[in-house]
């Protein structure tokens, strides 16, 4: 693939942002195979590579999410029916730890969002405790994932409640799959601030306007789009390039590297030689994500920063 010079300079110069990235989907093929069986020490592992890997892709910083119920052994009700001793509770003390070590380690900047899963409604309030519990440790937000053709649970609505009334940051996966209207439910009803993917909007132009209107983000994962049926095989078709050409707030992200074998480098790839995104697209793309993270205020404010040094930018240029 014919790189962009926007994506060849950031892979050297650490000035990447990435919002939508699943940390269980984000293990090496290679650890997954050592580690089979799950304990602590392969979540800690998973966590610290994780930082090696985002940092090896010129990341600055990076949202990783998983469902800290998914990965522990406790869980009644959970599908994998393995069990052990690990809370859900330990995994996030856990992945805590392995990113901190692999931050200072790695140089990178990493913060978690912890995910409530659709169809296991009864694990979403202590998603919001965790949140809570974690804030001081590197827990910024809060998300629901997994398969949206259910309608949402109220017990997922009055989670997401919960979060917004304690300051918790939120975004919802809706419209990957699902229609318009989900991504409307998640902004009024979930109150999020940013849509995992999304990309079912634009068939609703009233809903498509309002959410533009509100700037809410867009977590965009065009490899994964295409993987999971999610959108037409024909590129000329994705509804990012509305996006693009609306001027939308929306970012390029990798979703579950493991599963699509890919890295951010080859989403800049694929928005700059599928979509014909110009470098100054790509650029903002960039900036929406540090703008749309969930860092608070002042930290935003220094990637921001950062981000303007690296690509050159004298004055505040976050609408490229
Ligand atoms: O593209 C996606 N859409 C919805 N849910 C997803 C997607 N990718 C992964 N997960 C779900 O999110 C959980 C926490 O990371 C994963 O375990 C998977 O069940």
């Amino acid at each position: 693939m014919i790189r962009s010079g926007i994506n060849g300079f950031a892979k050297q110069a650490r000035s990447r942002v990435e919002l939508h990235v699943h940390l269980d989907g984000a293990v090496r093929p290679s650890t997954i195979w050592e580690l089979a069986q799950g304990d602590l020490q392969a979540i800690y592992r998973v966590a610290y590579e994780f930082c090696e890997d985002s940092a090896n892709q010129g990341i600055a910083y990076v949202e990783a999410r998983y469902s800290p119920h998914l990965l522990a052994t406790t869980v009644p009700d959970s599908p994998w029916k393995v069990m052990g001793d690990v809370t859900p509770k330990m995994v996030v003390e856990t992945v805590s730890k392995g990113l901190s070590q692999g931050e200072k380690d790695f140089n990178i900047k990493v913060r978690q969002i912890l995910c409530c899963i659709r169809p296991f409604p009864d694990w979403s309030s202590e998603v919001v405790y965790l949140c809570q519990e974690f804030r001081s440790k590197g827990v910024v937000g809060i998300d629901l994932a997994g398969d949206e053709s259910q309608p949402t649970h109220p017990d997922h609505k009055k989670a997401f409640q919960e979060a917004a009334r304690l300051g918790i940051s939120r975004t919802v996966h809706a419209a990957e799959a699902g229609p318009a209207s989900n991504a409307k439910a998640a902004v009024y009803e979930l109150l999020a601030q940013r849509i995992g993917h999304g990309y079912h909007t634009v068939e609703d132009e009233a809903i498509y306007q309002d959410l533009r209107a509100r700037d809410i983000h867009f977590e965009v994962c065009l490899l994964s789009s295409q993987a999971t049926g999610a959108v037409t095989l024909d590129w000329s078709k994705h509804p990012a390039i509305r996006f693009a050409n609306d001027d939308l707030n929306f970012s390029l992200n990798t979703d579950d590297p493991t599963v699509i074998q890919n890295t951010l480098g080859d989403e800049y790839d694929v928005g700059f030689n599928k979509l014909h995104f110009s470098e100054r697209v790509l650029a903002r793309t960039n900036f929406n994500a540090a703008r749309s993270c969930f860092l608070p205020r002042d930290e935003k404010d220094e990637l921001l920063n950062h981000l303007k040094e690296q690509y050159g930018l004298q004055e505040c240029c976050t609408r490229l």
